[in-house]
């Protein structure tokens, strides 16, 4: 079994031109636990990690992955796997001659494709055309390309993005599995809310530099359990409805406010008593009012 080792930001760096798209980042990321490097579009996410994987050149300062530099590893493929957003197929090859072109040129035992592909849930479409395949399973196959030399250091980013609904309950416990083998995961993403049920740590940052690390408790508001927030034009019938169900809730200003069920249940209670909603949303949680306050204006979150 692979361990991982702790990558290390130190004083990371870079300009271009007038743009300081990442400012004196330091912080240390360890292994064994999932660390969610979060911020808002343009916070300087994707340029840390391409210097970090050695893509481009910091203006000053390091990072290193168990104290190497990327282009220093003995053993890139083996020590970290990457899967960055973007990443090009070429859309008449197939996942698996994809992964066969990577794993030569990486001097990795051929056998790791298919057992890669069955990691991911590619294998019943391994020989399929790329170009054919919806974004979801490109995330898959970007990640399969991650885990082809089974690294102890994966870093990967957005990694949810374009995954369906049983995909992201897939990837969640998957980057749960990874850490809990020793490994160190890495894992960007703009939105706290998509990585907040499978991430232990958070480093946050805003304009390209840390605004907040620690974990993911010391996010927390004291008090603040995500609610559901939902109304209709016959409140009273909807109350009656949510009483029927043994739903708990109160009666607030802007809604009837439901505790311990999502927003789905909740419709569908409604929808079997033949109660018009008139809105239902989830109430921001505590931790998503901590992020915001901390990446400030600007955000698209
Ligand atoms: N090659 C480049 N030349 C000039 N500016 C760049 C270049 N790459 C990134 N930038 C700028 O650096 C800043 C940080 O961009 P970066 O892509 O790292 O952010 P991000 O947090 O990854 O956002 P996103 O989630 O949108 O990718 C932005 O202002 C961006 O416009």
């Amino acid at each position: 079994m692979p361990t991982g080792v702790p990558i290390e930001f130190a004083g990371l760096t870079k300009r271009f031109g007038p743009v300081a798209a990442v400012s004196d980042l330091s912080f240390t990321v360890e292994p064994g636990r999932v660390t969610g490097f979060l911020g808002p579009n343009g916070a300087g996410k994707t340029t840390s990690l391409r210097m970090l994987l050695g893509l481009v050149a910091p203006t000053s300062g390091s990072a290193t992955i168990g104290g190497t530099r990327y282009r220093d590893l003995a053993s890139p493929l083996t020590t970290v796997g990457a899967a960055l957003e973007a990443a090009s197929f070429h859309p008449g090859r197939s996942a698996r001659d994809h992964l066969r072109v990577y794993a030569q040129a990486g001097r990795i035992d051929p056998q790791r494709v298919d057992i890669a592909l069955g990691i991911v849930g590619l294998s019943e479409y391994a020989n399929r055309r790329v170009g054919g395949y919806s974004l979801g399973m490109r995330q898959r196959l970007g990640l399969a390309g991650a885990l082809l030399g089974d690294p102890g250091v994966l870093v990967l980013d957005e990694p949810i993005n374009g995954l369906d609904p049983e995909g992201i309950k897939w990837i969640r416990g998957f980057l749960r599995t990874l850490a809990a083998e020793g490994r160190t995961v890495l894992v960007s993403s703009h939105l706290l809310s998509e990585v907040q049920q499978s991430v232990d740590e958070v480093v946050i940052i805003a304009r390209g530099t840390l605004v907040h690390r620690g974990p993911l408790s010391s996010l927390e508001i004291e008090g603040a359990a995500t609610k559901v927030i939902v109304d209709s034009p016959n409140r009273e019938a909807l109350a009656a409805a949510l009483t029927a169900a043994s739903a708990s809730f109160e009666i607030a200003r802007a809604g009837i406010l439901v505790s311990g069920l999502e927003p789905a249940e909740i419709g569908h209670i409604a929808f079997v008593a033949g109660v018009e909603v008139s809105s239902l949303h989830r109430q921001k949680s505590g931790l998503e009012d901590s992020f915001l306050a901390l990446v400030g204006e600007g955000g698209s979150l």
